[in-house]
């Protein structure tokens, strides 16, 4: 990014003023009509790297399409410059309840000490979280499941896209693979590769459990207000029961800006997130909150956000107002376990960035293997949440920018993002009681169908 920004600073006339009214695939849309042979991909790490400005991008583009012929630029080469770390130049104090907010517009402060990381992200790691022979062992196991992956395919205007990495869901038993098949939904459709817990898998999940849990108490003790846990946050152990692991092969690989969908997870959900293999960046930044209601309207009422889907437009810079505050990157190493407390969803977003260069792992090559370990709500199966008029499963969304309605819930239709299927515009507030329970009719939630089981043994 600042390889792009600064050239842009350098330049004269003045750089152009980003118009930031549209959701990130309209200004992908535009960009693609101005650009039509160049690839999305292409387009789209130009565009996260002019922080989301199609004016910027544009005339990025044509500055360096004298410079660099468009087949040689790879995604790569588009990517934003390594930034130096910012602790390089600061002191940062490692108090828990510190709310001084260390990043700077446009700036990416590196954090890689577990103290600063909870000081000043919504996350906590454990560094060497597993037996280095046990973190080798799961590194092999999934890089041999990796050949199963498949990449997310989401509809953009006439196109349908892909994510620039391969995932598979894992989950405990045949009963819980049929449901994730046939009635779980994910951005709008089914999931494409679900899988059942390999036995590495399955030994870490209770590590995983007991190491979440021991960090989700020390949080609320530590950070959150009064010492109690937040409004919606389950007050219940977390019990992981089911796993998405991405593959990220080589430095192109990425995810774009994102919430996790919060359909099955509900409210203030945790994740815990084991890294092997190569070490990337995870970037992290809060979503700052905007007057501008036009532009809100469209966050709330249709784009694309919280989706896997979105994570491939999201590989895009978010709007200004968003990145106003710059972002942090955590590196996380090789069998790091990452925990994403209950404030990130709904307050932050975050992406693994493509990198311009990696040191290679011994066992993983170019490649890092994550495993993103979730909690599952009972009373949120799908055979509880809202259908829309379409005939889809609705997905839960939290309000993040608009101040009126900014942490209120919402069911809404996300078909129309799907390859290969059409969408309606359903919309219904999602109302929960204290604890994330959904307030829906409870006798329902009591009946005797299967319920997805914990990983853990025993
Ligand atoms: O690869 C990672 O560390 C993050 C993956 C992620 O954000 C996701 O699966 O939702
Ligand atoms: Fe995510």
């Amino acid at each position: 990014m600042e390889r792009y920004l600064s050239r842009k600073r350098a330049r004269s006339p003045p750089a152009p003023t980003c118009s930031d009214e549209d959701s990130t695939d309209m200004k992908l849309a535009r960009l693609a009509s101005l650009f039509p042979n160049m690839a999305l991909d292409a387009l789209m790490e130009i565009l996260l790297s002019t922080g989301g400005c199609v004016e910027t991008a544009t005339t990025t583009i044509q500055a360096q399409a004298s410079l660099y012929p468009l087949k040689r630029r790879s995604t790569a080469g588009a990517t934003p410059a390594v930034q130096t770390s910012l602790n390089a130049h600061m002191r940062i104090s490692h108090h828990p309840g510190q709310k001084r907010s260390r990043t700077r517009k446009g700036k990416t402060l590196h954090l890689y000490s577990p103290e600063d990381i909870a000081a000043h992200t919504p996350c906590t790691i454990i560094h060497n979280f597993l037996p280095a022979e046990q973190a080798n062992a799961l590194l092999l196991e999934l890089l041999d499941e990796s050949q199963h992956f498949s990449r997310y395919r989401f509809q953009l205007f006439d196109r349908t896209v892909q994510s620039p990495h391969s995932a598979s869901i894992y989950v405990a038993t045949p009963e819980q693979h049929r449901q994730h098949t046939s009635e779980y939904t994910y951005g709008g459709t089914y999931r494409a590769t679900v899988r059942q817990t390999t036995p590495q898998l399955r030994a870490v999940s209770g590590k995983v459990q007991q190491a979440v849990n021991a960090e989700i108490q020390h949080r609320i003790r530590t950070v959150y207000p009064g010492g109690r846990k937040l409004k919606y946050q389950s007050p219940k152990v977390w019990m992981p029961n089911a796993a998405f692991v991405n593959c990220y092969d080589g430095p192109t690989e990425a995810v774009g800006y994102h919430s996790d969908e919060l359909t099955y997870l509900g409210p203030r959900a945790v994740i815990g997130s084991l890294s092997l293999g190569v070490e990337r960046e995870f970037r992290v930044r809060r979503i700052v909150p905007t007057n501008d209601h036009d532009d809100d309207d469209a966050e709330d009422l249709g784009a694309p956000e919280d989706t896997p889907e979105r994570r491939i437009s999201a590989h895009t810079a978010e709007k200004t107002s968003t990145s106003a505050k710059g972002q942090i990157s955590i590196h996380l190493p090789h069998n790091s376990l990452l925990v994403m407390h209950a404030e990130m969803q709904e307050e932050w977003k975050h992406a693994i960035v493509p990198a311009q260069t990696i040191s290679p792992h011994p066992l993983a090559g170019n490649r890092r293997i994550n495993v993103t370990y979730r909690w599952y709500r009972d009373s949120l199966h799908p055979r509880y949440t809202p259908r829309c008029r379409c005939g889809a499963h609705t997905i839960l969304r939290c309000v993040q920018r608009r101040r009126e309605t900014r942490g209120r819930y919402m069911w809404m239709c996300y078909a129309g993002y799907a390859p290969g299927k059409k969408g309606c515009s359903f919309f219904q507030w999602a109302d929960f009681d204290d604890d994330g329970e959904p307030l829906w009719d409870k006798t329902a939630v009591h009946d005797n169908a299967p319920w997805l089981e914990n990983f853990v043994e025993g």
